[in-house]
């Protein structure tokens, strides 16, 4: 079985953050490892508080998976300060793992603050350079890139800005653009974009979370990338399609094995349909 890593925030109330990740991990039938970098109060319609964890206490669980269950993949989420990012780099860079995704999570769907604003310059020199794809959705892609984003030229603008930064491939989310759900992959020569009609719903708690699960899932997969994203993309829509009228505010994603019987396991298919 392959296996798959986060790295991220808990979300108490189960609809983002680590919990998002382990239900797409297993609705990919994938194993689901976690390194719990902050412990976050939220819930689907604010963010109380939060408590990062201790930087040495980040580094010894990261050495704990990694001296015994290496993963095929994984993924960064929540790191809301400097400290944090430089344990998980300075650890990226003594274990090496290969198909590493970077979901540079800035805020929460309701606007609450979920990174220090300080640190996006340590996110930029010491996280980026490690992704194999980073995540970021047009709010995120702004505050790195430092441009403003109306159109999908803008958004493809970004994405180069955001490549020269050193990581292998971005995917810039249109979750926050209007008209249909595209989102724009970039890999430093050919630009490619995704795209689903945009699901009229408030309840998309959770959905970058969800989406850079799939990713890490599907290369451990061993998807190439774009073949990833586009497996990755249809399961984040049919969640969306699904999402639960769960909480007061923006309810979250479903994952559920059913999406098994739309077409999802057909990984063969998909690693097949490389043009
Ligand atoms: N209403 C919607 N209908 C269809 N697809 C959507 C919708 N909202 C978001 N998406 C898609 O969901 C995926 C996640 O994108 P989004 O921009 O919402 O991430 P995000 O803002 O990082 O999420 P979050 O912060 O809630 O974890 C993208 O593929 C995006 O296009
Ligand atoms: C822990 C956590 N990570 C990420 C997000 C972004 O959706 C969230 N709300 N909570």
């Amino acid at each position: 079985m392959k296996k798959v890593l986060s790295i991220a925030g808990s979300d108490c109330s189960g609809g983002a953050g680590i919990q998002a990740d382990l239900k797409t991990f297993s609705a990919h039938g994938v194993f689901g490892m976690t390194v719990i970098a902050s412990v976050v109060a939220e819930n689907t319609f604010r963010v109380i508080e939060y408590q990062d964890i201790r930087p040495d206490i980040i580094e010894k669980q990261i050495d704990a998976v990694f001296e015994d269950i290496p993963p095929d993949a994984l993924k960064i989420g929540m790191l809301s300060c400097k400290e944090g990012m430089l344990a998980v780099a300075g650890k990226l860079r003594e274990w090496k793992p290969s198909n590493v995704v970077i979901d540079p999570v800035m805020y929460a769907k309701n606007g609450c603050a979920l990174m220090d604003p300080d640190s996006i310059d340590t996110l930029i020199a010491e996280v980026v350079p490690l992704a194999d794809v980073i995540t970021p959705n047009i709010p995120e892609a702004e505050k790195m890139a430092g441009i403003r984003i109306y159109t999908q030229k803008d958004m493809r603008k970004a994405a180069r800005i955001i490549h020269d930064m050193g990581c292998r491939a971005v995917l810039v989310k249109g979750g926050h653009s209007e008209g249909d759900a595209t989102d724009i992959l970039f890999d430093g020569s050919e630009f490619y974009s995704f795209s689903s009609p945009r699901i009229p719903t408030k309840n998309t708690h959770g959905t970058g979370c969800t989406y850079s699960s799939a990713i890490a899932s599907n290369l451990a997969l061993e998807l190439p990338i774009r073949q990833a994203v586009a497996r990755s993309k249809k399961y984040v829509t049919t969640a969306i399609a699904n999402a639960l009228e769960i909480g007061r505010g923006n309810g979250p994603t479903h994952h559920f094995y059913d999406l098994f019987q739309h077409g999802l396991s057909d990984v063969k298919n998909w690693r097949e349909d490389i043009t």
